[in-house]
């Protein structure tokens, strides 16, 4: 199907929204008011540029407060709405919505409703404009789609529809299911929009905290399912109120927001192979014919009027879930303090990479590269790349460049191994590897020589999860991304207080949690937490590991007494347990099932630093109820250092 997006769902100048939807890929786009009356170029030029970047106008909006008013407000609204229908020829844009009232004047009152609309619809048709009726979920009479629908029914014109917007639908709770009484060829356009389940103000709900389908709580591809049933033959489009978005960069903003149509239409698809048949009303491709206007004086090539037909969605490569973790790759401009932080681990050097400065520090299974030939950020050591095991690396990849992710180059230096990989949103290189399967392909350990042996001494075994704060402005994106392209669950976000702000996280992770990674996203942007990293490894005894490595003489992130006192008001703890945790600082946490979680940490060294972590029981969580502790003790280390110019 053809997808558009509204220009409010990006950030910038209506030229550089344009420009990202192009480069995105979109087919079209919806034009924001506000956005044309804050641009320089008239709307002939717009159209142009339109037509220059391959996009259609798909609709122009939103008209307000149009119907059921007074008399002599009614004729000034088609006052208005005449201006506005000639500026839309210019345009070349042939639809336009109009929002239900919410006008203190407006009045309850179906039939006059409905007979309003039938006037604007009348002077539309003369334009060769046509009127998509959408209900607002805050509308002053009209909120529901039924009830829009019903009125547009009784108008009974040719040049009015309705529009349908998932943010509307859901918000309010309608059942969906009822838009499959509505004519497809009724529906006159269809805006998608997901949103977080937690509800508050639906008017400030719908607009600052939309976003883009699979990056909230609606079911937005269930009625999506229910519009095609009609036969809708419109374009997908996305009309996203949101405040990241608005401030974020378009051309990211634009690609992510195709990439969720792109998941979307794979999922519409996908369950509907899987359901019997559903009835098709057939749908007629062209809208009901026009009169073209008399009184337009611009000699234009009419706007393409004939939505294009029902593609089906080009096939997306099925998802390829990752089985592990191969590697965490750290990159440094001087490796002595993470080394000496992975030997006190017990990690040893056990293989350098035949022509770049990168060793790979092992113990069991996790594989720690350090990098000191890359170049480094001004905030010193960071995570740069992640293998991860593939079961098909190259159908990984394909599925990835399907879904529009940055495909990196197959060799980094061409005595390299060829290894598939791409970019996540936050620009760490994700690398499909197949360790030890294949030494032409995807067996990364093809680049390396031997140097050393790992460590017998039980300790840790492989990495249980990474932790990795996101620009606050690719979060949604970045969850969105590593659920599509990685096909990894994601599990609700909770919040994490900071000293100085709240951190939302979202994990993600397959179904045996072999993969699990940690998305947060900081509340100030300038504070250097949110840049932080981390690294935790799984251990069959954390108190053991804690032990070796403060003998090794490294010190544990120390926890305020304060943390045992509320534990020993929590639990019941073996005598001598919790002391223990208190001498060495490791952090306790039980799940609803009994199961149990113990982990510590070490110091930070640039953006990166470790975790030891003990799940028993079957814990799956991540300590979401320490991290407040633990970021504040972060805070109070990092605050001791630069005190003494550490
Ligand atoms: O928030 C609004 O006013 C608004 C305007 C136009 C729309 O299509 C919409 O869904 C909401
Ligand atoms: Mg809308």
């Amino acid at each position: 199907m053809r997808t558009s997006i509204a220009t409010v769902s990006l950030s910038g100048t209506l030229t550089e929204k344009l420009t990202a939807a192009a480069r995105a890929g979109f087919d079209g786009v919806e034009i924001f008011e506000n956005d044309l009356l804050a641009s320089p170029l008239t709307p002939r030029e717009i159209r142009a540029r339109c037509a220059d970047l391959g996009l259609t106008v798909d609709l122009y909006q939103p008209m307000r407060d149009i119907e059921a008013v007074p008399a002599e407000l009614f004729a000034r609204n088609l006052r208005r709405a005449r201006h506005k229908f000639g500026l839309m020829r210019e345009l070349g844009a042939d639809t336009v919505l109009v929002c239900s009232s919410v006008d203190p004047e407006a009045v309850d009152d179906d039939a006059l409703a409905a007979a309003h609309l039938r006037e604007l619809a009348d002077l539309a048709q003369d334009f060769g404009v046509r009127i998509a009726y959408e209900a607002l979920a805050w509308g002053r009479h009209v909120s529901t789609y039924d009830h829009a629908w019903r009125i547009v029914e009784a108008a009974g014109h040719p040049a009015l529809g309705t529009c349908l917007d998932s943010f509307h639908i859901l918000s309010r709770g309608s059942d969906p299911r009822g838009i499959e009484d509505i004519p497809g060829e009724k529906i006159f356009f269809l805006q998608l929009a997901d949103a977080p389940l937690p509800a508050m103000d639906v008017l400030q709900w719908s607009r600052h905290h939309r976003c883009f389908p699979g990056q909230g709580g609606f079911d937005v591809a269930g009625l999506v399912r229910h519009v095609l049933r009609t036969g809708y033959a419109g374009p997908l489009s996305l009309e996203v109120f949101n405040d990241v978005f608005r401030q974020a960069e378009a051309a990211p903003t634009a690609v992510d927001a195709r990439r969720s149509l792109l998941a979307l239409q794979e999922e519409v698809g996908t369950a509907e192979a899987k359901q019997p048949p559903a009835p098709l009303t057939p749908a007629p491709l062209t809208p009901a014919p026009l009169t073209p206007a008399p009184l337009t004086p611009a000699p234009l090539t009419p706007a393409p009027l004939t939505p294009a037909p029902l593609t089906a969605t080009p096939a997306i490569p099925a998802p390829v879930v990752p089985t592990g973790f191969a590697f965490a790759e750290l990159v440094t401009a001087d490796a002595e303090p993470l080394t000496g932080l992975l030997g006190a681990l017990g990690f040893a050097r056990t293989a350098r990479h035949r022509s770049k400065p990168v060793d790979l520090w092992q113990q069991g299974e996790a594989r720690i590269l350090v990098n000191t030939g890359a170049v480094v950020r001004r905030d010193g050591a960071q995570l740069a790349a992640v293998g991860l095991e593939s079961p098909d690396p190259g159908g990984a990849a394909d599925r990835a460049e399907a879904l529009l992710a940055p495909v990196l180059p197959r060799r980094r230096a061409p005595e390299d191994a060829p290894l598939d990989a791409v970019a996540a949103p936050d620009g760490t290189e994700l690398f499909f590897c197949g360790t030890g399967r294949d030494a032409r392909h995807s067996d990364w350990r093809a680049d390396f020589e031997d140097v050393g042996q790992p460590s017998a001494a039980p300790g840790v075994r492989r990495i249980d999860h990474l932790a990795l704060t996101q620009p606050w402005h690719h979060f949604d994106e970045a969850v969105l991304f590593h659920r599509s392209v990685l096909g990894l669950d994601a599990e609700d976000s909770v919040d994490v207080a900071d000293p100085y702000g709240l951190q939302r996280s979202r994990a993600v992770s397959n179904p045996d949690g072999t993969v699990r990674i940690a998305l947060t996203v900081g509340a100030a942007p300038t504070d250097d937490t949110v840049h932080a990293q981390h690294i935790a490894f799984a251990t069959d005894d954390v108190v053991a590991a804690a032990r070796r490595f403060r003998d090794a003489g490294a010190p544990l992130l120390p926890i305020p007494a304060n943390y045992y006192d509320d534990l020993a008001a929590r639990y019941e703890f073996a005598d001598g347990e919790l002391e223990t945790y208190r001498e060495l600082g490791i952090l306790y946490d039980r799940d609803e099932a009994g199961g149990s979680l113990r982990h510590c940490y070490t110091r930070t060294v640039g953006r990166v630093f470790f975790e030891l972590l003990q799940r028993d029981g079957g814990h799956r969580g991540y300590g979401a109820r320490n991290a407040p502790v633990r970021l504040a003790a972060q805070h109070a280390v990092r605050t001791a250092s630069a005190l003494v110019g550490g």
